[in-house]
């Protein structure tokens, strides 16, 4: 699993991410029509809500999943709550018509464990790194493995030392 401490980072503002996520709306809104969207806990949510304003999707659920980084078991997943049965089953049954949302795919884990969950969904993040990319149909900014993508919700403003003080 990738840690904070990538060389390169890229911090996403409030207003970077609403763009980003407006265009992943869009990119869906041309693709079909989608019953319902199922959010990865817990950075999936905030897409998620955009996405469901922009397309009018009501039915939304949930799928919690925990990854731990201590150093017996870096990188394993818990899956906390799955997919109720009636939501798999909408569009014919694995998935289908379901849209699943999430902030980034990186390493891929997470999305593999949930695609799983539904074969027939169509997988969709704001952001992705090369090697979870083709487990991701839809998303909408690619950077690089060693980049580690700062969202908005883990920010605050703090000041900068000007850069003649020797700011990077
Ligand atoms: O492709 P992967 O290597 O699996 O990484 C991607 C996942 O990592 C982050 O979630 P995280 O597990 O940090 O939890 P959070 O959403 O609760 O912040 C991110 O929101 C993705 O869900
Ligand atoms: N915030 C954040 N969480 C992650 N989880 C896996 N990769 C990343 C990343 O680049 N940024
Ligand atoms: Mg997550």
């Amino acid at each position: 699993m990738s840690q904070p401490n990538q060389p390169k980072a890229f911090p996403v503002s409030w207003d970077q991410f609403h763009r980003d996520a407006r265009a992943l709306a869009w990119r869906l809104a041309g693709q079909g029509h989608w019953d319902a969207i199922v959010a990865i806990t817990r950075g999936g949510l905030v897409p998620a809500a955009i996405v469901a304003r922009e397309l009018d999707i009501r039915l939304i659920e949930t799928v919690c999943v925990a990854s731990y980084h201590d150093y017996k078991s870096q990188g394993e997943l818990k899956v906390m709550k799955g997919v109720s049965e009636d939501v798999i089953k909408l569009g014919g049954g694995e998935g289908a018509g379901v849209l699943i949302v999430d902030d980034l795919v990186d390493t891929g884990k997470t999305a593999k464990v949930v695609r799983e969950m539904m074969p027939k969904a169509h997988m969709a993040t704001v952001y992705a790194k090369p090697m979870g990319r083709p487990l991701v149909d839809t998303f909408i900014t690619e950077v690089s493995q060693d980049t580690w993508i700062y969202f908005p919700w883990d920010m605050g403003l703090t000041f900068q030392p000007p850069i003649r003080d020797g700011a990077a």
